[in-house]
């Protein structure tokens, strides 16, 4: 059966039961307060964790059952900004994605070329490809590590907070990007704060405490109500170009 499946998983520190499944082609977006175990549920989904109880299936099989490089070619992850790889060149980095595909000590060929083009090219980051990943922006390193992951050309790709630190015109950009994966097939789950960043994604997900509280289309799930009960009875909702709009 294909996806990347949570069944009732609970972690070490948090989630009390939660069960997820992402599809290849769609987008999803993670919310919930700060503390709900959204980083948790993407580490568990990702095997950087072991699940106390429940357990975690990608494309049918028991995710501990793949070799870490075959978990590699089809699961790629975007963490929180934290520490990057120092001396390294932006095309160096980006070509560290595609060692799932060629094995420590294997040769670059033609597919690992292309796919590191490609990566360069969709992130809008090849103009720095000569530049140390240490002298660019926090919001232009994001994109750069963004590179790596598609580099590997998953089937899935976690992204947690990945607009935290980008402008409005590359928060725009990046949401365009993630859409456009998603209809090309991959599967895109992010963790997002925003509910308007939310509102572009196929479905939500929303978790509270350890919990899935709901899930649903975006229009149908961002209501003032179903809002104000999660964040406080300043939240409003507007629409506008056939998508709700959140604000206080
Ligand atoms: N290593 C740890 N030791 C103790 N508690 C932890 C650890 N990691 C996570 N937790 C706790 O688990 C809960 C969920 O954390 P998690 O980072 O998954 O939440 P989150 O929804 O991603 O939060 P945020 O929106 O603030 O990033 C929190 O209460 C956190 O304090």
């Amino acid at each position: 059966m294909e996806g990347l499946e949570a069944r009732g998983v609970q972690g070490r520190h948090a989630l009390k039961g939660v069960s997820l499944r992402l599809l290849p082609g769609e987008f999803v977006a993670l919310l919930g307060p700060n503390g709900a175990g959204k980083s948790t549920l993407l580490r568990l989904l990702l095997g950087l964790e072991a699940p106390r109880r429940g357990g975690v299936y990608l494309d049918g099989l028991p995710l501990y059952r793949y070799g870490s490089y075959e978990r590699g070619r089809r699961l790629a992850y975007l963490p929180q900004a934290g520490p990057v790889p120092e001396g390294l060149w932006v095309e160096e980095v980006v070509r560290l994605g595609r060692l799932p595909h060629q094995g420590l000590l294997g040769r670059e060929g033609r597919e690992d070329k292309e796919a590191v083009e490609w990566a360069l090219e969709v992130t809008r980051t090849a103009a720095f490809r000569d530049r140390p990943l240490g002298a660019l922006s926090g919001g232009e390193r994001q994109r750069v590590l963004l590179a790596r992951a598609l580099a590997a050309r998953p089937r899935y790709l976690l992204l947690d907070e990945p607009l935290n630190h980008l402008d409005l015109e590359h928060q725009a950009g990046l949401l365009g990007l993630l859409l456009g994966l998603a209809r090309g097939g991959m599967g895109v789950l992010a963790v997002l704060h925003d509910p308007n960043q939310a509102a572009r994604a196929d479905r939500v997900v929303f978790l509270k405490e350890g919990r899935v509280l709901a899930e649903g289309r975006p229009g149908e799930l961002l209501t003032e109500p179903f809002l104000q009960g999660v964040y406080g009875p300043s939240v409003r909702v507007a629409w506008a170009e056939g998508r709700p709009v959140v604000y206080f």
